[in-house]
């Protein structure tokens, strides 16, 4: 925790059953100002119930959860949320007046999101007729009015479109920079990496890990396509310092088989003259993190069993 940051939310040992039978099982974690935090898992893992929890709407079988004062202004932007039958606008005011927002700060905010969501052209149209991603923008901008000390978003970039998923990121991080605790589940590591959010890796209601954007991240390596090599001339590549690994791969547009070669960047050059002195031709060369990166950690039993 660095000195501008604060404790705002400890859970300790949570645990909660459903008919008996554990969802979330003795899970901790401590939210302080100015931070984010993924919850990644797969499907069913617990991430939504977790969140959930945080937000005060579920309670727990067992364990605790401290906020760090007694009235935490917390936003929530859950998974699903309906089309309901008023408009965007009407919503959002609504919304804005029962979190106790002044009209004048309110009105100005909800212009200043819709637009920002391009959602201003269908803002008096009624929610009913709104696609999946229009919906979550709403749910989202929802969450977004007031100036929340924790900010919880289930899943947000789901549904959401390009721009969306930008305007949406920049949004957070600007949050986050002013203090705001964020915590979202996410299936995809753009947020993550956006975000240099901490990491809880959560495994059929239980802590798998937790790490953050910064370890997940792989040194990126060059990888050089090149015509397949006698194999006389492979074994002399594999001897080059710099040489990380290999692979025959089929070319995506030919068919033909190839050789893809992981070497570090700082030889690329002697691994393109080598292809050449070696009577071979260089396809494609591209930079790009390695295997292990963070996508692998959003299928954390695959990780979990790799390991094990
Ligand atoms: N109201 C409920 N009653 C009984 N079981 C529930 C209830 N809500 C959730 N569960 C169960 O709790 C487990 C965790 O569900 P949860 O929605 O928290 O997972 P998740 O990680 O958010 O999944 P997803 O990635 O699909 O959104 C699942 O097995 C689910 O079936």
């Amino acid at each position: 925790m660095t000195l501008q940051q604060q404790q705002l939310l400890h859970l300790s040992g949570a645990t909660k059953l459903y008919n008996g039978h554990p969802v979330l099982n003795d899970i901790s974690m401590t939210i302080n100002t100015g931070t984010a935090t993924a919850l990644i898992g797969r499907n069913g893992s617990g991430k939504s119930t977790l969140l959930a929890i945080l937000a005060g709407l579920l309670k727990l079988s067992s364990g605790s959860l401290l906020p760090a004062k007694p009235k935490l202004r917390i936003s929530y932007a859950p998974e699903a949320f309906p089309g309901l039958r008023m408009s965007a606008e009407e919503y959002l005011y609504n919304m804005g007046r029962i979190s106790g927002m002044s009209t004048a700060l309110l009105e100005n905010k909800i212009v200043q999101l819709l637009e920002a969501f391009q959602l201003s052209p269908f803002r008096k149209q009624a929610m009913t007729g709104y696609s999946k991603g229009m919906l979550q923008k709403v749910n989202l901008i929802q969450s977004l009015l007031g100036e929340p000390e924790l900010l919880l978003l289930d899943e947000p970039l789901s549904g959401l479109d390009l721009p969306a998923q930008h305007t949406l990121i920049e949004l957070l991080k600007e949050l986050k920079h002013s203090g705001t605790a964020l915590v979202f589940s996410v299936h995809e590591p753009l947020c993550v990496e956006a975000l240099d959010a901490g990491v809880h890796v959560l495994q059929a209601g239980r802590t798998l890990m937790i790490t953050d954007a910064g370890k997940l991240r792989d040194k990126p390596s060059s990888y050089i396509l090149s015509t397949a090599l006698s194999q006389q001339a492979h074994t002399a590549m594999t001897e080059l310092t710099g040489y990380i690994s290999s692979q025959y791969v089929h070319h995506r547009y030919t068919g033909e088989e190839c050789m893809e070669w992981e070497v570090e960047i700082a030889w690329t050059d002697e691994f393109l003259r080598h292809i050449l002195d070696m009577g071979g031709s260089v396809l494609s060369l591209e930079q790009r993190s390695g295997k292990s990166g963070l996508e692998q950690w959003m299928d954390p039993k695959q990780s979990g069993e790799a390991t094990a």
